[in-house]
């Protein structure tokens, strides 16, 4: 087994019957997505709403039951990854894109977990590219901006393309190396017009549960104020 997928798993040991379920997104989620919808199988009573088009799809086909946000006001848990986790649960999240649906999914959850493998725990954020979500109009004076915050910012490509999100905006990944307050860059980012949502998830994870490649897990908690 994987170190995804034996902190995906776990994760899933916490979903219980009449639960209404957050989908994460990435290579990590995948796993948990995977046995959940085992669980569905075997008979666990579950709703659930995806953060992402390939998420969707991919509970869809293993039959896990969805619903759409005009049916559920809430959420009890969501299981998503991350890409970059400190020993307060700060997160950095949006290198698969969908940071803006997995922060409105995790904000919307009583509780979040996050999977991940021990590369993405670290002391300080910030080696990992903030991923920034942007609307297409004006980009270039929101890269601007966004270059003025200290850091080096590149507009995310697929192929020849630049990258869009499944909700039609762009992606700049904003190298900073440490980033020293994640609370007081995230209030410099909101400030910016053009920025639909960035990637620094704080005081909404509860949980992680770190996989490791030894084959043991580390669960960090906290107390996430919500
Ligand atoms: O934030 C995300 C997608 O927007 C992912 O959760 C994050 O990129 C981690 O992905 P993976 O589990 O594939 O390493």
């Amino acid at each position: 087994m994987n170190v995804k997928q034996l902190a995906a798993e776990k994760a899933v040991e916490y979903v219980q019957d009449g639960m209404k379920v957050g989908l994460g997104t990435g290579s990590t989620a995948y796993w948990a997505i995977r046995k959940l919808g085992e669980r569905v199988n075997e008979g666990l009573k579950i709703t659930a709403v995806a953060t992402s088009q390939a998420s969707e799809d991919q509970a869809r086909e293993l039959g896990i039951p969805l619903v759409s946000f005009s049916e559920v006001d809430s959420l009890d848990l969501t299981i998503d990854g991350a890409d970059e986790l400190d020993g307060t649960l700060q997160l950095i999240k949006g290198g698969g894109g969908a940071l803006l649906r997995e922060k409105i999914v995790a904000m919307g959850s009583t509780r979040m977990i996050v999977v991940a493998d021990e590369s993405k725990a670290v002391t300080t954020l910030g080696k990992f590219p903030l991923p920034v979500e942007i609307v297409p109009f004006a980009w270039e004076w929101t890269v601007a901006d966004l270059a003025k915050l200290g850091c080096k910012p590149e507009l995310r490509r697929s192929g020849d393309e630049l990258y869009k999100t499944d909700n039609g905006n762009y992606i700049a990944d904003c190298r900073f190396e440490a980033i020293a307050s994640a609370a007081d860059l995230a209030l410099s980012l909101q400030r910016i017009p053009g920025v639909v949502e960035h990637g620094l998830f704080i005081g909404i994870a509860s949980m992680a549960i770190v996989g490791k490649s030894d084959g043991t897990i580390e669960i960090i908690e906290v107390d996430s104020g919500r």
